[in-house]
Order: C-alpha cells, then structure tokens, then sequence
C-alpha cells in the first residue's frame, strides 16, 4: 500500500533522513520507532507532505505522493494525528470532528447556499451518521457538546484521532498516539487502534515510544537513528537487533527490559 524509496530529507546542513526505504502492507500496524532526533516524524511529515524530500519516492497505491498537496493526500486516503495535540479549543467536540470531515465533502461553501435542492443536505446527514459511529466507537458521547479545550489530555487525543477517522482514510499516521498518557489511557488507545485496524480496515503507521506498546501491537517495525534505518522486521526480532540496542542505549523509555519482568 505505501512504499518509501531512497527518501532523503535535509534541513541546511542537517540530515534529517538518509536514504530511507519500507514499505507498508495493506491491512498492517507499522510502527516507526528510534530514539529521540532519529527522524520518525520528519518521515510521518514527507508522508503527509508537510515536508517534502529532496530525493526518493513515496508511493501510495501505485500513486506518486510527492507530486501531491497536502489536501490531495488527505482525499486519496491518508490521514493523520499530531504529536502535539492539533484541535480547535473552543470548539465543541462534535464540530472538531466535523471540521475534518467537511474538508472531504463534495459541496462547499457555494454548492451549500443550495442546500435543499442539491446533494448537500444528503451528505450532511449521511457524515454525521457516520461521525455518530465514530464517537461511539471511541466512547466520547459524554463529552461530545464540551468544548474540545476543556477535556482531559487523553479524552483531547481520542478526540484527534476521531477526526482523523472522519476523512474515511485507507491509511491512518498516528504520531504518538499514546504520550503523556496514564497506563489507563494507554490501553485503552492501543484498543482503539487495533479495533480501527481490524474493525474499519484501516491501515497504521505509528510512532510510538512505549515500546511494550509498540511490541503488543505492532504488525512490523522499523528502527530509526540519527536519520538511517537501522532495522526492519517482527517487533520481537527488531527489539533483539543488536544495533537497536546500541542506539537505545541509556534511553528510559526503552522499557522492554520493564515489561519482560512485569510479564
Ligand atoms: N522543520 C525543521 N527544521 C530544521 N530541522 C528539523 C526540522 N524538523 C526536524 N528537524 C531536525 O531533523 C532531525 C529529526 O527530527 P524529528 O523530529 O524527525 O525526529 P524524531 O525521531 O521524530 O524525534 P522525537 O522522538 O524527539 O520527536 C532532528 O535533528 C531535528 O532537529
């Protein structure tokens, strides 16, 4: 489904990426994982097309991506979560959700002052039956008239990746989904991410720090330092790899030591 050729990404002097390349199955969780400053999200952004490579390829469904905007990318299927959180504070919950998902719709502003006589009206409630779904799905109907500013850090993050869904991708980056959450919180987002995997078929791209996480749920895995990818493979393999310890030297949130002993 996506397949990253040869990327390189420099910003002046700095080499964000070297010669990166993988590829994602359709149907996959694929994690990205590195130390901090390896380049995952720089990767996640040339995917997106906030940043855009000097060299290499990315395809998505046999699509040149790099040729694509922002938007174009979003429309062919591919959707995304912010480290930081990216919602609209004073708006309610519903119309966050909401803002993704008009994004994508055929009518707009002036198709819309027709809204009675043209398709509008059907494609309206057709997306807000859909985005109802979605926040059963994601157990947020309590709070789905509260400002988005007002809710608790790991309610905002369901709440980001609940527009994500909304734009109906086919692939899904989520960068982060699981910082700053309490162990709670965490299980219950690796539930959502695997029942949005499995339940909606939507393919992941993630990056994750937790590595217990990331080894749970995790299809594949690939290994970022300092720009290069040092490993590829089954999460168990990756976290064995020699070289990926090497890297993770010294690193706290290389826990999978922690998690061994918890087991
Ligand atoms: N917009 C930018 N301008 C200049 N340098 C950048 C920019 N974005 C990333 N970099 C640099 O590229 C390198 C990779 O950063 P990136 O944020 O992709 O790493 P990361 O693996 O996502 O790190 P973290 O886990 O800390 O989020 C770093 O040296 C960073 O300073």
């Amino acid at each position: 489904m996506l397949d990253v050729s040869n990327i390189s990404l420099r910003f002046g002097g700095v080499k964000a990426l070297t010669d990166i390349s993988f590829h994602v199955n359709e149907g996959e969780i694929f994690s990205l994982i590195g130390p901090n400053g390896a380049g995952k999200t720089s990767m996640l952004n040339c995917i997106s097309g906030r940043y855009k490579p000097q060299e290499g390829a990315i395809l998505f469904d046999g699509k040149d991506l790099l040729a694509r905007s922002i938007n174009d990318r979003a429309k062919i299927g591919i959707g995304r979560t912010f480290q930081n959180l990216a919602l609209f504070s004073h708006m309610s919950v519903i119309d966050n959700i909401l803002v993704g998902r008009h994004h994508m719709m055929k009518n707009n502003f002036l198709t819309g002052m027709f809204y009675w006589v043209g398709g509008a009206q059907k494609e309206e409630a057709e997306a807000r039956a859909e985005i109802e779904d979605i926040i059963d799905f994601l157990e947020i109907q309590h709070v789905r008239n509260e400002p988005a500013g007002s809710l608790s850090y790991g309610l905002r993050k369901r709440v980001e990746l609940a527009r994500a869904i909304a734009i109906k991708p086919k692939l899904i980056l989520l960068d982060e989904p699981m910082a700053g959450m309490n162990l709670e919180e965490k299980e219950d987002m690796a539930r959502y991410v695997i029942e949005l995997n499995e339940q909606y078929g939507i393919t992941v791209v993630m990056i994750e720090h937790d590595m217990g996480v990331v080894v749970d749920i995790s299809h594949r895995v690939a290994v970022l330092d300092f720009g290069q990818k040092i490993a590829e493979g089954l999460p168990h393999d990756v976290v064995e790899d020699e070289q990926v310890k090497t890297a993770y030297l010294g690193v706290d949130d290389f826990s999978l030591d922690d998690e061994k002993e918890a087991m």
